[in-house]
């Protein structure tokens, strides 16, 4: 594994899930593999869990972190080539990346969806630029398409968790009061789908994902229904992706609440609007993962972050 931009570079989830679990055991048990290494962390967009895991997982491991928030304080980028540069734009990731990367090991970047044009989206200009031109591995900390890193700490806590051989797992549309992106919601997908579970997703119509990533996961439109024998449900709003990047539904009925629930353990990537995507009771009783979730953040990203380092040292 060369980067770690989604959850499709995971050669082989039963046995990551098994190494998350030493991992865990025995966060500083490989305080030698960092040693002289550098993670450089550039944050287009806000963050908690993932900026503060992320650093986490690099110290444990023994390396030096060096963390930017690029939105605010860098220069703001250019794309594009052959442009002339007269306007907004005074670096070009050309030059950005490559000096970066002589300053770091590892560069992880977070740079969300515009949700404006579904075509620039997909073309993940920021992800897509560090990965042409940085000479160092990259690992996605939430793209326009998709959040790994995220996905494998659900995993990890699916895992840990789970009772039944083939549990029941339901990926919930949730309201919330703006538009948000797709990427959560696509790599949850796409991990649980290599996972020996039962997945479905329940939506308002009109929400429907990218066929390309839902490809034979049922998906439901009515949730009451759908909920109903969940062993899991995992909440998420996210915009349309037909009407691309719209709000087409504020419908607050499809809050999960402890009713809707039964005996099923929640699940969320957090951060949560507490009582528009869930109500208060769920996060406050003992069904709720959500903390467990944000915990296993650092094992996922210690993970990777290993995997990657082991890859240097070939
Ligand atoms: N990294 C986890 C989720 C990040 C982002 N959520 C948000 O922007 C929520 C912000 C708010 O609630 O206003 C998303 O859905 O992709
Ligand atoms: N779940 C998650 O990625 O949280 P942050 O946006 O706070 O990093």
């Amino acid at each position: 594994m060369k980067h770690f931009t989604s959850v499709l570079d995971i050669p082989s989830l039963g046995n990551w899930l098994e190494d998350a679990k030493a991992l865990k055991k025995d966060p500083r048990g490989h305080l030698h593999l960092g040693k002289g290494k550098t993670l450089g962390l550039l944050f287009f967009n806000n963050s908690l869990r993932t900026r503060l895991s992320t650093q986490k997982a690099a110290i444990n491991l023994g390396m030096d972190v060096m963390v930017m928030n690029f939105g605010k304080e860098g220069w703001a980028l250019e794309f594009a080539d052959g442009t002339v540069m007269n306007g907004q734009s005074a670096e070009h990731i050309r030059e950005a990346a490559r000096v970066v990367s002589q300053y770091c090991d590892i560069l992880g970047i977070r740079a969300f969806a515009q949700l404006e044009n579904r075509e620039l989206d997909e073309s993940e200009p920021v992800l897509n630029g560090f990965l042409q031109h940085a000479t160092i591995p990259v690992v996605n900390l939430e793209s326009a398409l998709g959040h790994p890193l995220q996905a494998l700490a659900d995993a990890i806590t699916l895992e840990e968790n789970r009772i039944k051989k083939q549990p029941r797992v339901v990926l919930t549309w949730a309201p919330h009061p703006r538009a948000l992106p797709h990427a959560v919601a696509n790599s949850f997908v796409q991990i649980m789908q290599r996972m020996p579970v039962d997945l479905s997703i329940v939506q308002p119509s009109g929400y429907e994902l990218d066929k390309s990533i839902i490809g034979n996961t049922p998906v439901y439109f009515d949730q009451a229904k759908a909920l109903q024998g969940a062993d899991f449900v995992y909440a998420k709003n996210w915009s349309s992706f037909e009407q691309y990047g719209q709000v087409v539904s504020e419908d607050q009925d499809w809050m999960v609440t402890k009713e809707k629930l039964g005996d099923a353990k929640f699940m969320h990537c957090l951060p949560v609007r507490r009582n528009v995507v869930v109500e208060d009771a769920v996060l406050e009783s003992e069904q709720s993962l959500v903390i467990q979730q944000a915990n296993n953040r650092t094992y996922s990203a210690q993970l990777v972050l290993k995997k990657l380092l082991e890859g240097l040292t070939l």
